[in-house]
Parts: structure tokens; sequence; C-alpha cells
């Protein structure tokens, strides 16, 4: 009978069923302990067992998971579908990447990547729009859509705030996005920074003929985010942003929920993954974090810039090519470069990551020679080059703002 001493927990003759999650984990086990056992502690402790034999009986429904491969430090557990709550990611996460994250059993362990069964996916909602929002917010045909926060990313005033979106979006961009640390603070208030950004916003479209959108930050206490949601859907947003990881799935599910009825799109800032994922044998990689944010439902995530930015990154591209794929019908997410961008980087990061993102750039448009403005159009230009497949160095010929751009920035990598 499994579930009642560590042991039970291992079987490397197991065959997943179809509606097992499967978990790949690394693990450095104890000093004392065989990979075999450290392998059995991860599924005991992460379902239905702990670090004592059992002596209750079996008087229980048998939730055990199964260590099932071991392949160097990497183990494969699979866990049986009546172990989850349904639409529940925390009581998910409290599982998979629970108790174990600190079990003294092992060194260190990292959850690297899930296999996710259809019954646990078609629980959850998933993104209303994923990649869509390119054409259907936008207009943007073949291109990725561009974003840019202001900065300094707080400290501006409301007024300030709303002058340097108006200047960006009149340059080009299609996303004014606030920043993860910018919510409700006194130098800028949410409200009036929401009305007359928005207000700012339709100016910019009737001297463009662009479409145009703004990701204010809702993120705050869970009533706070779903009041401050209705409060976007009044003055006519299209999105809110939200840092998923700080405010936690818990909050981000309502989000969701509330979202979709209101037809909003979710823009999920990463803020704090690295506390999660920076270490490379220990944590929750940004994969599973990624895989974790498509099924709450957000529409765009920050996955990094396949390393040309100024942030660590764990393997952009191929955690983008998770968001795109077929997932039981559940819509994509649409991948977000962002984090140290300037024009003369944005060829390299469209060849790495395809033209289905979006790319964002706070310094390396509010830090143009000539101001927003002229960043703005240089980052449009860079990215219409680009998809054009036209080299930065002749689409400058008969772009200033480009060439300038190029000329201060090359095409180095900020730290
Ligand atoms: O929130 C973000 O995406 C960052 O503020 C990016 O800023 P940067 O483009 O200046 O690095
Ligand atoms: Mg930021």
């Amino acid at each position: 009978m499994a579930g009642i001493t560590y042991e039970d927990f291992l079987d490397l003759s197991y065959t997943p069923t179809e509606t097992d999650l499967v978990c790949q984990f690394s693990i450095v086990p104890a000093e004392e302990m065989d990979m075999e056992a450290a392998a059995s502690r991860v599924a005991s402790e992460s379902s239905n067992g702990t670090w004592a034999a059992l002596t209750v009986g079996d008087d229980f429904t048998d939730l055990s998971a199964t260590a099932f491969a071991i392949d160097g430090n990497e183990i494969s557990v699979a866990y049986p579908a009546d172990l989850f709550e349904k639409d529940n990611m925390p009581q998910i996460l409290s599982c998979i990447a629970g108790n174990i994250m600190g079990m003294k059993a092992v060194e260190r362990i990292r959850l690297k990547d899930c296999e996710w069964p259809e019954a646990i996916v078609s629980s959850f909602d998933g993104p209303t729009f994923g990649s869509a929002v390119r054409n259907e917010i936008f207009d943007a045909g073949e291109r990725p859509i561009t974003a840019t926060v202001p900065k300094p990313k707080v400290g501006l005033s409301t007024d300030r705030h709303v002058e340097v979106g108006y200047e960006a979006w009149t340059g080009g961009i299609d996303l004014l996005k606030d920043d993860e640390n910018l919510t409700d603070q006194a130098f800028n208030p949410f409200h009036d920074r929401l009305t007359e950004s928005f207000a700012a916003r339709d100016r910019a479209e009737d001297e463009t003929g662009e479409k145009k959108s703004y990701l204010i930050n809702v993120t705050a206490d869970t009533n706070t985010m779903l009041e401050r949601i209705d409060m976007v859907n009044e003055v006519g947003g299209e999105y809110v942003m939200v840092d998923v990881i700080t405010t936690g799935w818990g909050a981000v599910q309502p989000v969701q929920k509330r979202c979709a009825e209101l037809g909003l799109a979710i823009h999920a800032h990463r803020a704090m993954h690295a506390a999660f994922d920076r270490l490379p044998d220990h944590g929750i990689s940004m994969r599973v974090l990624a895989q974790v944010s498509r099924l709450c439902g957000v529409d765009q995530l920050h996955t990094g810039t396949a390393d040309l930015g100024k942030l660590a990154n764990e393997d952009t591209v191929g955690i983008n090519e998770w968001l795109y794929g077929e997932l039981y019908g559940m819509n994509d997410v649409l991948p977000m470069a962002s984090g140290g961008l300037h024009p003369g980087l944005v060829p390299e990061v469209i060849n790495r990551c395809g033209t289905n993102i979006g790319i964002q750039a706070g310094g390396g448009i509010h830090g143009h020679p000539d101001g927003t403005h002229a960043g703005a159009k240089a980052f449009r230009q860079a990215v219409d080059a680009s998809v054009a497949g036209v080299s930065l160095e002749e689409y400058a010929t008969d772009h200033p703002e480009l060439a300038v751009a190029v000329e201060k920035w090359g095409t180095e990598t900020p730290r």
C-alpha cells in the first residue's frame, strides 16, 4: 500500500497516466541521502506523506505521488489528478512547490518543468486574448507591438507622466506602461493618472490615426485591484497591468475573472520572479512560472530579452514557444521582451524571438539624446526596419531619430 513510508513513493517502473500532473525537478540530496531516498521524500512531502512512517491504518484516499524516473540529478514525479482542487493555483503550488522547497532531505531543489493534463488545464480559464491582442486591440499586422515605461520609474508627477506618454504614443509607440512599483502614490495618484492618461490617449489616437492603449498598474490587495479594474473599464481602457508574482496567484485568478467579464486584457509584469528562478539549481523555473501565468489567464507576460537586455534571462525562446504551444485549446500568451532594450538591439530580439511578441523600452526611449518623442520614433523605426528586413544602418539614412539612437547605443547590451 503506497503512502505509508516514504520509500513507497518511488516506483521506477511506473508509467504516468494521462490524467497525472508530471513534474520534473532537479535535486541535490542532503549529505546522507542517495537520489532514490531524496526522490521518494520529494514525492512524499509534496503529496500525502511526511518524514515519519505512518501508523494510521489505510482508511484514506490514496493520493500518493510517484517518483518514477531518475536521470542524473533530475527526477520526474507523477501526481494523481484527485490531489488537486480545480481552478485553484495556490493549492496546486502548495503541493508541487510547497514544503519541498525547504525540506532538509534536499540541499537544493528546482521545479523545472510541468506537463499539465487536460483535467487541470480545462479547470482554468486561461487568457481571454493572448497574442491576438496584436490585431484585436491593435492593428499591428505582422509587427510586434511596442511599449514604453516613462522613466524615472517613480517620481514623475501625473502631468509629466501623461506628457511623456503622449510624446511616446505620438512618436509611434502602441502602449504606455506603468512601471512595476508605480501604483497609487502621493506624487502620482492612480485615479488622476488613469483619467488624464486615457484623455491623452484619445488625443494621440486622433493625431496618429493609430490605436493606442495604456497598461496602468492596478497592483494592490485583491479587493483594491478589482475596484481599480472597474475604474479602468469605466474610462474605456483595454488593459490592466498586474505584478503577478508579488500579488500572488490567488489574487491573479479573481483579477482574470473580472477582466474576462469586462473584456479587458491583462499585462503581467514578473517583478520578483528572480527570487524563485535566478539560482539555477533551486526554486521554480521561469518556464513553470510562465506556465502558471498562462493557466491563470494573463494575456501578456514578460519573458525576457533572450539575454540581450539588462536582466538575467532563462531560456526566453523556449519559454515563448511553450506560451504559443497547443494546450487543450487554451489561448496563448503574448511574450513581452523588456529590460534594457534600445533600438540597436531590436533586430536581434526579433531575430531570436520572432515578431509575435511585444517589445518594450524605457531607458532606450527616454534616454534618447533628443528626448522621448524622438526616442519613440527611433524605437518604432527600428521595429519597422527589422520587420521589413532592412538593416538599421540603411534605415537610419533617412530616419534621423534612429541614426542618433544607433550612434549613441550601437548594439551594446546594457547592465
Ligand atoms: O518594467 C519594465 O519592463 C522595465 O522598467 C524596463 O525598463 P528599461 O527598458 O529601462 O530597462
Ligand atoms: Mg520596470
